[in-house]
């Protein structure tokens, strides 16, 4: 069975621990590798060796970091396959989504930064009238900490390190222990493409220790964190008193709004994708759907319909649109809102039931569900939920759709479906959420501000808003005569 290890000062190490814990394959809920039980030792290892790494790699100039970044996004797109296929084993999710989305983004994440700090450019004010200059230098912060999720586990995992590498910060990151393999192919493809020692650290282990290690270590100046908003939580008690910059992405409730005036089919096909895409498994999935009454019962029966139609299977095989939920754990906390559907005021419309794959049968799998719901302030719509599960509820004014929509403590991405620019531009401006999507869903553009309102987060991420995180401001003044 394969160890995956840990990544730290340039050397491949086993946990100082001797302790290793199971990783498996969602599909089968089989123990497929053993990965590292890393304990405050190991991280106080990485955190050293990024110390040491910093001052060398603080000072290389912008030219050397970008080109590294760029051979790393090549050298990402050169093991695509071997990178698509390890992550549909880890996560669960298929291989077809993996080939178009996480592996070619995760490259795309390297070569975006790469280029974003040639451009990256700070201000000068010149004080009129007192004979000075005042310019802003950014420096980098030091050592960071980056700490990534399950869902999207190399997009996620190179969202964060590509901006702080990029920027002159030597890092600590920490994949998710549910999906720590295509990190730990990462490091391989970083130590080959000429990451100097030190700069990168990945250190493997569970968040209550290993990743309490990081956002506890004196010496992290920031903690870049994507995951649940509890977590998320915790880590700002933890770490705000400490003064680290805080940077967290974390859950979402996000409404679907659907007007009769949309343009039914591409909103249709598109509803479909943004309710069930990776399982239902990313934040900014469309799990509340809201829809227009005069439409309600054709979107309702055509919705149904298209859904009742996905493939769940098996994540290496073309036909499957569905694959298994990414834990055993998660599977079931999916399941348990399900099995209250009812009692929670929700009828099953269709879905509602896992499912046993031929040759796979202790694999995560759940039919993709829908549920029909009367209240916005039901379980159902007031938690996330996290999986393939989406309710439906009529509304009949824009006001009431745009209360529907922040009727939640969630505040990260919404998505409006009208052909009306008045309605655009006025429920565009009111919706709590700090990502709009009008007749499309998670079109991305790299270059804009990533994050959410409320209890989905603090901070943004992307383009210079995430170079900006991952630096300091220091302003200079100098008085001339
Ligand atoms: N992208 C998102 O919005 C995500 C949301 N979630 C939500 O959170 C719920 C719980 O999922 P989990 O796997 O438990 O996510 P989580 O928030 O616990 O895990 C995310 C990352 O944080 C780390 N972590 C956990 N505790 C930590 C601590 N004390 N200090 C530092 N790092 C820590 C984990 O090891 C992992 O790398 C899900 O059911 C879902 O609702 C989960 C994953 C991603
Ligand atoms: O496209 C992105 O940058 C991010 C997408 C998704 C998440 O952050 C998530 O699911 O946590």
């Amino acid at each position: 069975m394969q160890n995956i290890l840990n990544y730290i000062n340039g050397e491949f190490l086993e946990p100082q621990s001797q302790e290793w814990l199971d990783n498996y394959e969602p599909s089968s809920g089989k123990v497929y590798s053993k990965i590292p039980n890393s304990d405050e030792r190991d991280v106080a290892l990485a955190v050293k060796a990024a110390e040491n790494a910093f001052p060398n790699w603080s000072k290389t100039t912008i030219d050397e970091r970008s080109s590294i970044l760029q051979r790393i996004s090549e050298s990402i797109l050169e093991n695509l396959e071997i990178l698509v296929i390890a992550e549909a084993k880890d996560n669960g999710k298929p291989e077809s989504l993996a080939r178009a989305v996480d592996i070619p983004r995760a490259a795309s994440n390297f070569k975006f930064f790469s280029q974003a700090i040639t451009q990256f450019s700070t201000n000068a004010h010149e004080s009129v009238g007192l004979n000075a200059v005042n310019y802003t230098l950014r420096k980098p912060l030091g050592v960071v900490g980056c700490i990534s999720p399950w869902n999207l586990p190399l997009y996620l995992f190179t969202w964060k390190i590509a901006p702080a590498l990029v920027s002159g910060n030597c890092v600590v990151a920490k994949p998710s222990e549910v999906t720590p393999m295509t990190a730990y192919l990462l490091s391989n493809i970083c130590h080959n493409a000429g990451l100097p020692k030190g700069v990168l650290n990945i250190v493997h282990g569970l968040g209550t220790t290993t990743g309490q290690a990081i956002i506890e270590h004196p010496n992290v100046k920031a903690i870049s964190f994507t995951g649940g908003t509890a977590t998320g939580e915790h880590i700002a008690r933890t770490a705000a008193p400490m003064f680290k910059k805080l940077s967290l992405e974390l859950g979402g409730k996000n409404p679907n709004l659907i007007f009769a005036d949309c343009d039914y089919d591409k909103m249709l096909e598109t509803t479909v994708r943004s309710s069930f895409a990776n399982q239902g498994q990313i934040c900014l999935c469309g799990s509340r759907i809201f829809v227009e009454a005069s439409i309600y019962d054709k979107f309702k029966t055509d919705f149904v319909n298209k859904v009742s139609q996905l493939n769940v299977g098996h994540p290496s095989s073309k036909d499957t649109n569905v694959g298994a939920l990414v834990s055993k754990p998660h599977l079931e906390k999916v399941f348990s809102y399900i099995d209250k559907a009812e009692t929670y005021g929700g009828k099953i419309l269709t879905g509602g039931n896992k499912v046993t794959v031929k040759g796979y049968e202790d694999g995560y799998y759940l039919e993709p569900t829908v549920i029909e719901v009367s209240s916005n302030d039901c379980k159902l719509n007031q938690e996330e939920i996290f999986g393939p599960v989406v309710t439906l509820m009529p509304f009949k004014t824009e006001e009431e759709a745009l209360q529907l929509a922040n009727g939640v403590r969630y505040g990260l991405a919404a998505t409006i479906w009208t052909n009306n620019l008045n309605r655009t531009m006025r429920l565009s401006s009111e919706i709590e959420a700090g990502i709009v999507w009008v007749n499309t869903w998670m079109m991305r553009d790299l270059r804009t501000p990533f994050g959410g309102m409320k209890d989905s987060g603090v901070g943004r991420e992307g383009g210079f808003e995430a170079l900006r995180f991952f630096t300091e401001p220091k302003n200079v003044c100098i008085s001339y005569e």
